[in-house]
C-alpha cells in the first residue's frame, strides 16, 4: 500500500459530469450523429475533465486527493460493466480479444442496436438519476479488462504538473455493483448476481493494482446500496458480502488507500462491518442519515472518517452553524485523533453547476441557494471552521445566519392564508362519495362503452410546437400568436382523435414544456432556472424547478386549454394535471417545511384547479402521479409515513370533485406491487399503468389484491417506435378482461406520446381502438 498520505481536510464525493454548458451532452450527441470523430469526442472529454479539475482547484480543492476523478461518457454503473467486460450475451460479439468494449460498444450497451435492446435503466437510489442495470449470470465474463479510471489518474498527474493536486478515483463499489445488477433470463433459478462476488473482487483487485501503478494514493468506493432495503437478498447476506469484499480488497498488497462511502442514508449495521475491515476510511452521509452511535464510532479507531454534511441532493445553502455543530459532535464521539474530512453527503451530480449564472433569478432567492460550485466553497469553509474553530469562519457564519433570517422573513416563504388553509384541512376534504355512487353518476353522465379507449395525455411534441415555444420565449412571437399556434395544434389533435374513434379525448399538452415545469411556472412559490441542468441519464438532462415558498395558485392554469378542446368535440375531454408528489419529486423542494405540508399546499392548489375545470364543464380529470413509486423511501420502516402523506395530498387534490366527475390517475411503471395498496388508497376512479413490456404480468397481483375500481393496463409500449398490431393489443386486452372483468378495463397506451412521431401514433391508436372494438363484440 502507498505510504499513508492522509485524506484532505475537505472534499466532494463527485462532481457533475455533464459540463457547465452541457458540453458532454453536445459532444456525445454529435458523435452519435456522426458529426464528430471518436478522436474529437475523446478530446472534448479530455478538455472537459481538465476544465473541471481547474475549476475545482480554483475553488480551493488544492490538497492531494481532494478532487474526485469520476468521469465516464454515459453512466457510472456502465463504467464498471465496461471495466469488467461484464457484458450480457446479446452484446458479447462487441468484446475485443482482451474481453473489453470499445467506445462504440460501450454506447451500444447504453442505447441498444437493431433488435438487441439496451440495458434496462433504473433509478439510482431515491434520486432522479438513472443507471444502466448490469445483467449477470453464471457465465457472464468478469475480469479487469479496461483501465480508463487509471488513465484519469495519469492524465491528471500529467496535466497538473504542480498546478492541480493528484485526483482521487471514484468507482461504484463491488457490493453495490452486484446488488444493483439483475440476473439474466438464462440464469439458473435462485441465482443472485451477488453469487459472482469472488470474480468481481478478483477484478477489483486488479483495478486497485492498476490505480496504485497510476499513482493514486486513495480510491473511493461508492457503496450506496448498503443504505437501502430494496434488494433481492436479505440483509445478512449483504453484510457478509461487505465483510468478504473489504477483507479481500484490503488484503491486496499493491493498492491505494481505500475509502468506502455509504451515501443516501444511514449505513446502519453495515458500518460495523466496514469498521472491522482493513480499509482506511469510511464516508458517512450526515444529511440523509444521522451521526452514528458512540459504540459504532468507537469501532472506527484507526480509520479516517469522511463526514458528508453538505447536501449533494438539494440546492439550498448549508446551514453552516448547524453543520459545524454536527461535525463537532462527530469529532467528540469519535476516538480522539480520528482524522475527519469535511465533504458533501453524495456526489454533486444531482445538482447544477453554478448558481452565479442565474442572473435572471430574483437575487434574494438566488442568495439562499448553493449549486455544486457553492457547495465546494461550503465544504472548504466548514473544514476551516472545524480545524481552526468557529472564530476562524465567523464572517461566513454571520453572513449565513443573516441570509437565513432574510429567507425566513421573506413574505413568500410564509403566506398566512396558505398556512391557514392547510391547517383547516379535514379528513372529509380527502374523501369522496363511495365508489358505487360515483360509478353510477359517471355512467349516467359519460355513457362510455365497455373497455373505453383513451390516451395518457400528451400527443407528439412536433418540431413546430417546440419552435413556436422557443420563438415565444425569445419574444419573436407575441402571446396572441403563440396562443393561436397552440390552439391550432389542439384542434388538429382533437380532429385526429375523433377520426381514430377514441372515447375519451385529450387536448394533447402541446402548451407544456414539461409536465412539472409548466405548473411550476404558473404557481407562486417556485422559481425556474436558466442553466440549472442536471443529468437524468446518459446525455439527458432536466432542469428542475425550485420550490422555495408557500404554494399559491394565482389563476387557473389549464382551464382555458381544456375548455377550448372540449368546445371542439362532443366526446368527453379529459383535463390533465400533474399531482403533488410528482411535482415535488421532479423539483428541488424547500428544506424548511415538512414535505407532508408542502404536498398539502400543492394539493390545495390542484384542488382549486379541479374545481375550476369542473365549473368549465370538464367531466373527466386525470391527475398524474408517475413519481409516487420512485420517491418511496429506501428503508422499509420509513415507507408507511411517506405513503400516508403522499396519498393524502392526492386525495386532497381530488377529494372535492363531484361524484359525476371521473378522476383518473396515471403511473408509468409496472412494478407497482409494493405500492399497490397505496395506489388503491388514491381512490381514483380509473388508474392507468404501464403493462405492455411486461406482457401484463401485473394482472395476477392486481386481481389478487382485489382492486375494485377501473384499470387501464397499457397495451402499447410507447418507449419504442414500434407499432403494436391490432391482434397484439387484442390479446393483451383479452388477458386483462379475463383477469379483471370487462367492466373494469380501459384500453390505453403505457404513457404519454410526446416523444413519439405522428405516423406511429396514428397507426398504433387505430389498432388500439380496433382491439377494443373486437373485445366488445366478443363480449356481446
Ligand atoms: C411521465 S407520465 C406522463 C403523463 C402525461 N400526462 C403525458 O402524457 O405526457
Ligand atoms: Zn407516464
Amino acid at each position: 500500500m502507498t505510504t499513508a498520505s492522509p485524506l484532505p481536510s475537505a472534499t466532494i464525493l463527485g462532481y457533475p459530469r455533464i459540463g457547465r454548458d452541457r458540453e458532454l451532452k453536445r459532444a456525445v450527441e454529435s458523435y452519435w450523429k456522426g458529426a464528430i470523430t471518436t478522436e474529437e469526442l475523446r478530446q472534448a472529454a479530455t478538455g472537459l475533465r481538465a476544465a473541471t479539475r481547474e475549476r475545482l482547484a480554483g475553488l480551493g480543492l488544492s490538497e492531494d486527493s481532494s478532487i474526485p476523478a469520476d468521469f465516464t461518457f454515459y453512466d457510472q454503473v456502465l463504467a464498471v460493466t465496461a471495466a469488467l467486460g461484464a457484458v450480457p450475451a446479446r452484446f458479447r460479439d462487441l468484446l475485443n480479444a482482451q474481453g473489453a468494449l470499445d467506445l462504440d460498444g460501450y454506447f451500444t450497451l447504453a442505447r441498444g442496436q437493431g433488435d438487441r435492446p439496451a440495458l434496462e435503466m433504473t433509478k439510482w437510489l431515491d434520486s432522479n438519476y438513472h443507471y444502466l442495470v448490469p445483467e449477470i449470470d453464471e457465465s457472464t465474463p468478469i475480469d479487469y479488462v479496461e483501465g480508463s479510471l487509471a488513465s484519469q489518474v495519469v492524465e491528471a498527474a500529467q496535466a497538473g504538473a504542480g498546478s492541480t493536486a493528484a485526483v482521487r478515483p471514484v468507482v461504484v463499489g463491488p457490493v453495490s455493483y452486484l446488488l444493483m445488477a439483475k440476473p439474466t433470463d438464462e440464469a439458473a433459478e435462485g441465482f443472485e448476481p451477488l453469487d459472482r462476488l469472488p470474480d468481481v473482487l478478483h477484478a477489483y483487485g486488479h483495478l486497485l493494482m492498476d490505480l496504485q501503478a497510476a499513482g493514486a494514493s486513495w480510491v473511493q468506493f461508492d457503496e450506496p446500496a448498503l443504505v437501502a432495503d430494496s434488494w433481492s437478498v436479505g440483509r445478512e447476506r449483504v453484510l457478509a458480502a461487505v465483510r468478504e469484499a473489504y477483507a479481500w480488497l484490503g488484503a491486496v498488497v499493491e493498492r491505494p488507500q481505500i475509502l468506502v462511502v455509504g451515501s443516501y442514508g444511514d449505513l446502519g449495521d453495515a458500518l460495523g462491518a466496514l469498521a472491522a475491515s482493513p480499509i482506511e476510511a469510511v464516508g458517512l452521509d450526515l444529511v440523509a442519515g444521522g451521526v452514528p452511535s458512540s459504540e459504532d464510532l468507537a469501532a472506527l479507531e484507526g480509520k479516517s472518517v469522511v463526514a458528508g454534511v453538505v447536501s449533494g441532493r438539494n440546492i439550498w445553502r448549508t446551514d453552516l452553524s448547524a453543520a459545524l455543530e454536527r461535525l463537532e459532535a462527530l469529532r467528540e464521539a469519535l476516538p480522539s485523533g480520528t482524522p475527519i474530512t469535511v465533504a458533501t453527503s453524495t456526489s454533486l451530480q444531482h445538482v447544477p453547476h453554478d448558481v452565479e449564472r442565474e442572473t435572471a433569478m430574483d437575487p434574494a432567492i438566488r442568495s439562499w441557494l448553493a449549486f455544486a460550485d457553492q457547495k465546494v466553497e461550503e465544504v472548504l469553509i466548514l473544514a476551516r471552521g472545524l480545524e481552526q474553530g468557529r472564530q476562524a469562519i465567523a464572517a461566513e457564519l454571520d453572513q449565513d445566519a443573516e441570509l437565513r433570517a432574510q429567507r425566513a422573513a421573506h413574505p413568500g416563504v410564509q403566506r398566512p392564508e396558505v398556512r391557514q388553509a392547510v391547517a383547516s384541512i379535514t379528513a372529509a376534504d380527502r374523501t369522496r362519495e363511495p365508489y358505487a355512487t360515483r360509478k353510477a353518476a359517471q355512467e349516467a353522465r359519460l355513457g362510455l362503452p365497455e373497455v373505453p379507449t383513451t390516451t395518457i395525455g400528451s400527443f407528439p411534441q412536433t418540431a413546430e410546437i417546440r419552435k413556436a415555444r422557443a420563438a415565444h420565449r425569445r419574444g419573436e412571437i407575441d402571446e396572441t400568436a403563440y396562443q393561436e399556434a397552440m390552439r391550432a395544434e389542439i384542434a388538429s389533435v382533437i380532429a385526429l382523435q375523433e377520426r381514430i374513434g377514441l372515447d375519451v379525448l385529450v387536448h394533447g399538452e402541446a402548451e407544456r414544456n414539461d409536465m412539472v415545469q409548466y405548473f411550476a411556472e404558473l404557481l407562486e412559490g417556485f422559481v425556474t432556472t436558466e442553466h440549472g441542468w442536471v443529468q437524468s441519464y446518459g446525455s439527458r438532462c432536466t432542469r428542475p424547478s425550485i420550490l422555495w415558498g408557500d404554494v399559491a395558485r394565482p389563476a387557473p392554469m389549464t382551464v382555458a386549454w381544456s375548455s377550448y378542446a372540449q368546445s371542439l368535440t362532443d366526446k368527453p375531454l379529459k383535463g390533465m394535471l400533474t399531482g403533488p408528489v410528482t411535482i415535488m419529486a421532479w423539483s428541488f423542494v424547500r428544506d424548511d417545511l415538512p414535505r407532508a405540508q408542502v404536498a398539502d399546499q400543492l394539493g390545495l392548489a390542484l384542488r382549486a384547479e379541479v374545481e375550476d375545470l369542473e365549473a368549465a364543464g370538464i367531466g373527466v380529470i386525470q391527475v398524474d402521479e408517475p413519481a409516487i413509486r420512485e420517491t418511496l423511501p429506501l428503508r422499509a420502516e420509513d415507507r408507511p409515513d411517506y405513503l400516508e402523506w403522499s396519498v393524502g395530498s392526492f386525495r386532497l387534490a381530488t377529494g372535492g370533485a363531484a361524484p359525476s366527475t371521473q378522476i383518473h390517475t396515471h403511473l408509468c411503471y409496472s412494478e407497482f406491487d409494493v405500492v399497490i395498496d397505496a395506489v388503491d388508497h388514491l381512490d381514483a376512479d380509473v388508474t392507468s399503468i404501464e403493462a405492455s413490456r411486461s406482457r401484463m404480468d401485473i394482472l395476477p397481483a392486481v386481481a389478487a389484491h382485489g382492486f375494485e375500481r377501473q384499470l387501464g393496463p397499457g397495451v402499447w409500449d410507447i418507449h419504442s417506435p414500434r407499432v403494436p398490431s391490432a391482434q397484439e393489443c387484442t390479446e393483451l386486452l383479452a388477458r386483462a378482461v379475463d383477469a379483471l372483468g370487462a367492466e373494469t378495463v380501459w384500453a390505453n397506451p403505457d404513457c404519454g406520446l410526446k416523444t413519439r412521431g405522428y405516423e406511429e401514433t396514428e397507426a398504433s391508436l387505430v389498432n388500439l381502438v380496433q382491439a377494443a372494438a373486437h373485445i366488445r363484440s366478443q363480449g356481446a
